[in-house]
């Protein structure tokens, strides 16, 4: 007995991305499929990163192929290939850089730079090439939470180098601007310091740039995030009123000039009692839940108050790194995967409704 093409794709279009919720056509997964004399070849190409679960979806599409009549053998290639971004109108694209991601919270010491440096961890242990830009102007923390010292080279004089670790290339205003030197002073050159951070970092192929923002909504962020070619932004809040407000007020700031919000991050939901392990939701409960049910935006994780969070990232060496096989490190993981995936959608939404967006194809 025979088999045709149209067989194998609908078998393909029966296999959920169980992390998009959609089959493999729909999400145009499937680059190339082939028949030949009972040999089934077939490319999928995932649009965000995933390199964990290839081997899982591998299985998964090898049994469902092989189990077709007519199929003597199955070579399935599994890859990804991030999505290029679409950012607001009028804005200059990085060279280099396929999608900005902006982390923002409305409040301080919410826990903002602790989900940036985990997110870009996580994003690079599924096989991204990740890219760190520390834009937090009130305190840097970058360079301290990754254990990094030292300026970034300059061959030219003109541009910088990024530093590097644990795989990921950063950059962090602490090396720019002298953060003893009051806030009143800084303000002014803020925004050169950050142009240059930007613009003048030879970012080496960057499927990501997580950008650490300065947390509030004030003037400094709103200029900031317009001059950010960001394809969305990730808002940070705890769980109480007073930082919900303050978050509330960072998506609009956000929705104001037109940036999409990939997703709310709860942090510090519950406190787990270092003593008995007793989970209590010292803050407040469902708040986040309920602010993302009113805009219409997903919450893409909650992470306890954890001693051993502060403990990794005080030590140069954030959850992720430390202690990849963890509770916490699996949470910023699912946080990443969903970002990734809200990025790809994204794009692809922009990109039909406002046709005049810019959209950079590499
Ligand atoms: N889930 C958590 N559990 C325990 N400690 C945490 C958690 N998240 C962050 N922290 C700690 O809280 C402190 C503030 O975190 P972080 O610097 O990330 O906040 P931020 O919102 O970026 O602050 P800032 O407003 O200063 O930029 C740090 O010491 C960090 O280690």
């Amino acid at each position: 007995m025979s088999i045709d093409n149209a067989q194998i794709q609908a078998a393909l279009a029966q296999i959920i991305d169980p992390h998009m919720g959609e089959d493999l056509i729909s999400t145009k997964s499937i680059r190339y499929s082939a028949i030949e004399k009972g040999c089934v070849t077939v490319d999928v190409v995932l649009g965000y990163p995933a390199q964990s679960q290839f081997e899982a979806l591998h299985t998964r599409i090898t049994h469902a192929l092989a189990a077709l009549p007519g199929v003597e053998s199955v070579d399935i290639t599994i890859s990804q290939q991030i999505t290029a971004h679409a950012v607001q109108h009028g804005i200059k694209l990085l060279p280099n850089v396929k999608n900005i991601i902006a982390v923002a919270s409305g409040k301080g010491g919410v826990g903002k730079s602790t989900t940036a440096v985990n997110l870009a961890l996580a994003l690079a242990a599924e096989g991204a090439s990740v890219g760190l830009l520390d834009a937090d102007i009130y305190g840097p923390s970058q360079p301290m939470m990754l254990g990094l010292e030292g300026k970034p080279e300059s061959k030219d004089g003109k541009s910088m180098e990024p530093l590097e670790r644990y795989g990921i290339q950063v950059n962090s205003i602490g090396f720019l601007v002298d953060t003893d030197t009051p806030m009143v002073w800084r303000g002014p050159m803020v925004t050169s310091a950050f142009d240059q951070l930007l613009k003048q970092t030879n970012w080496r192929e960057l499927d990501y740039l997580i950008v650490d923002m300065p947390p509030g909504t004030g003037d400094i962020q709103l200029t900031l995030a317009q001059r950010v070619p960001v394809t969305g932004a990730v808002i940070v809040t705890t769980p109480q009123d007073i930082a919900l407000l303050d978050a509330k007020r960072g998506l609009k700031m956000f929705e104001k000039v037109g940036i999409p919000i990939l997703g709310i991050v709860e942090n510090m939901s519950t406190h787990i009692c270092t003593h008995c392990g007793h989970a209590e939701p010292i803050f407040g409960a469902g708040g986040a839940a309920q602010m993302c049910a009113q805009y219409g935006v997903e919450l893409v994780g909650s992470l306890p108050l954890d001693i051993s969070i502060r403990e990794r990232t005080d030590a140069g060496c954030p959850t992720v790194v430390a202690q990849p096989q963890g509770h916490n490190a699996g949470i910023y993981r699912e946080i990443a995967r969903k970002v990734g995936i809200a990025v790809a959608r994204k794009a692809r939404d922009m990109r039909s409704k406002f046709p005049d967006i810019v959209v950079q194809n590499t």
